[in-house]
């Protein structure tokens, strides 16, 4: 597991007091939610194949947050984040953005939901080679035929660091820099809410640390929200909430993370994992 990340300037106000504190109910975040799951259930097959991969989970993501999920392999981190963003159904409950219930909508209206109000970043970068970065970050924009805001544009473009590549094409960009591109382009239309599923795993750990910083940065200094999923307790740590699940189940969180706090509940997991 990397956790090469540097920590020292972050989240200044975590105290490892906090960290040993009993679990506060993973509902818990504050502010109004930008996203929430009720009683959530996902099974993929059925008979001897069926799989139970969320099991009721319930958690809120608060507005203008930056929350990272984490939990052992094949515990449901990245089917929580599909159903969230309309990207898979959901078997039970409810998954909502804003007040908007996804089970409700049909394809096209699920199609446009994400489109207007969710942004992605995946561990592929996912650039069109033949674009320029500029290209590339207004390209759904273009695809839903709106208008880029420019001043906005222009933040998030010095917010990523790539005023001066926006000419440059994806092969002669760096993977950082790809991946600063396809941040800005999750950015550049303002959604409600930015899921990142490992968005450091292609990176090495010092443009990782780079992309990780421009994710809290966007939260902090331009009210962005952004749920996160990742292996790495370091990448965690940049969030301002970490929640936890293992085996389909929400187990907890903590609140202003660090990486030894995280990995602390993690080894925690396995110990009560293995000793169940
Ligand atoms: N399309 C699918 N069909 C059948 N089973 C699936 C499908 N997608 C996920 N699963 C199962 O659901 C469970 C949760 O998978 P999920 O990918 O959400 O876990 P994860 O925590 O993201 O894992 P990892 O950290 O390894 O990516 C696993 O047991 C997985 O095998």
């Amino acid at each position: 597991m990397r956790s090469s990340y540097p920590i020292s300037s972050r989240n200044p106000g975590a105290d490892m007091s906090m960290q040993a504190a009993a679990p506060v109910p993973a509902h818990s975040s504050t502010g109004p939610a930008a996203a929430r799951a009720t009683g959530l259930c996902k099974v993929y097959g059925q008979g001897e194949t069926r799989i139970v991969a969320l099991d009721s989970v319930s958690v809120e993501f608060g507005r203008g947050r930056f929350t990272a999920i984490m939990g052992p392999s094949g515990s449901g981190k990245s089917t929580l984040m599909h159903c969230m963003a309309g990207l898979d159904s959901v078997s039970a409950g409810s998954a909502q953005i804003g007040d908007t219930e996804l089970s409700s909508l049909n394809d096209r209206q699920l199609t446009r939901l994400r489109r207007d109000s969710v942004g992605f970043v995946f561990q592929a970068f996912n650039l069109l080679p033949t674009l320029t970065a500029l290209e590339n970050i207004t390209l759904p924009m273009a695809i839903a035929g709106r208008r880029p805001d420019q001043q906005w544009l222009d933040t998030v473009v010095a917010t990523v660091g790539l005023s001066g590549r926006l000419g440059h094409r994806p092969a002669q960009l760096s993977g950082g820099q790809q991946q600063r591109v396809a941040v800005a382009r999750a950015l550049a239309s303002r959604p409600e809410i930015i899921f990142a599923d490992e968005p450091t795993g292609n990176l090495d750990s010092r443009a990782g640390s780079e992309i990780l910083g421009f994710l809290r940065d966007s939260v902090r200094e331009l009210g962005q929200t952004i749920v996160m999923v990742t292996h790495d307790p370091a990448a965690a740590a940049y969030a301002d909430r970490v929640v936890f699940l293992a085996d389909g189940r929400l187990t907890g969180e903590l609140l202003a993370p660090t990486a030894e706090g995280v990995l602390d509940r993690m080894r925690q997991f396995d110990t009560g994992a293995r000793t169940s």
